[in-house]
């Protein structure tokens, strides 16, 4: 059994404030037992889409990500972020999720591939692709101390594909971190997280940026962890915005146990659809 925390925080353009609402989150759930701390989408900063261009920074040069690296040494614990950084294009960055060990450094850096670009009447006008580069891979699970753990990023959750191909490729844990909008998390948030982890076997982590980032920015927060059985393990609620987390304990026999029940992995039917 492996501890980890699923974070919940509201970002806003202050990098020096953002860093310290993670390193509370960090230490907090450290003291807490946990070994591995997920924290949401774009925790350096939330801010109005015509500043996210001048704010994006390479990692090297971004205070927020070498305080984030710092803090998981000195603490040491792993920690998965997401966060902005620059690309070849000067105007839109990659919305990145890195994943950091207990010695500070960053073994895996996870590029969005899936851009939310939607359009609701009457509801969310958004259009990622305006500042941000879509990645073009993704990356084989990363051992951890809670088992191999896939990267994706919110709105990757509405594509199972790319849970499934990380599943094949060996991922025993899947983790978004997020920054859903109210209308969609409301409608649809907890059911994504719940059917990746039901069709992949797999523990689910879905952190969470919560409250009002801008004058017109507000998320739907609701970070919570789910087992491969689809339960809901642990789960911040809504009612406070301060930075917050939840946990819950990872056991990688309950993932062979389910896998050897029900072996959907060995049922699929690749005769009469593709093979991912
Ligand atoms: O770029 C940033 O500052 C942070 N990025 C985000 O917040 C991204 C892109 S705008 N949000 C989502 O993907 C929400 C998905 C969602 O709400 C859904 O799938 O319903």
């Amino acid at each position: 059994m492996v501890l980890v925390a699923a974070g919940q925080f509201c970002a806003k353009a202050v990098f020096s404030k953002n860093l310290e609402a993670v390193s509370g989150i960090i230490t907090d759930a450290a003291k807490a037992g946990a070994r591995m701390i997920f924290l949401p989408e774009a925790s350096d900063f939330i801010a109005k889409a015509d500043e996210v261009a001048s704010l994006t920074k390479p990692l090297a040069q971004n205070e927020f990500v070498q305080g984030v690296r710092a803090k998981a040494k000195e603490i040491g614990v792993w920690v998965s972020v997401g966060v902005h950084e620059t690309s070849s294009d000067p105007k839109r960055g990659f919305n990145s999720h890195l994943l950091i060990d207990s010695s500070g450094d960053i073994v895996s850096n996870y590029h969005k591939i899936h851009l939310f670009d939607v359009d609701i009447p009457g509801g969310t006008r958004l259009m990622e692709s305006g500042t941000t580069v879509p990645g073009d891979k993704l990356h084989d699970p990363v051992e951890t101390p809670a088992g191999k753990l896939g990267l994706l990023t919110c709105y990757d959750i509405r594509f199972p594909e790319a849970a499934q191909v990380l599943r094949t490729r060996g991922a025993g844990m899947l983790a978004y971190p997020s920054a859903f909008m109210v209308r969609t998390g409301a409608a649809h948030w907890e059911i994504l997280l719940r059917s990746r982890a039901i069709e992949t076997q797999t523990y689910v982590i879905g952190a969470a940026a919560v409250g009002q980032h801008t004058q017109t920015r507000v998320s739907w927060g609701h970070a919570m962890i789910v087992d491969p059985w689809g339960t809901v393990l642990a789960q911040c609620n809504d009612v406070s915005h301060e930075p917050t987390f939840c946990l819950a304990n990872v056991d990688l026999d309950s993932i062979r146990t389910i896998r050897v029940q029900m072996p959907v992995d060995k049922q699929r039917r690749t005769d009469i659809y593709p093979t991912l």
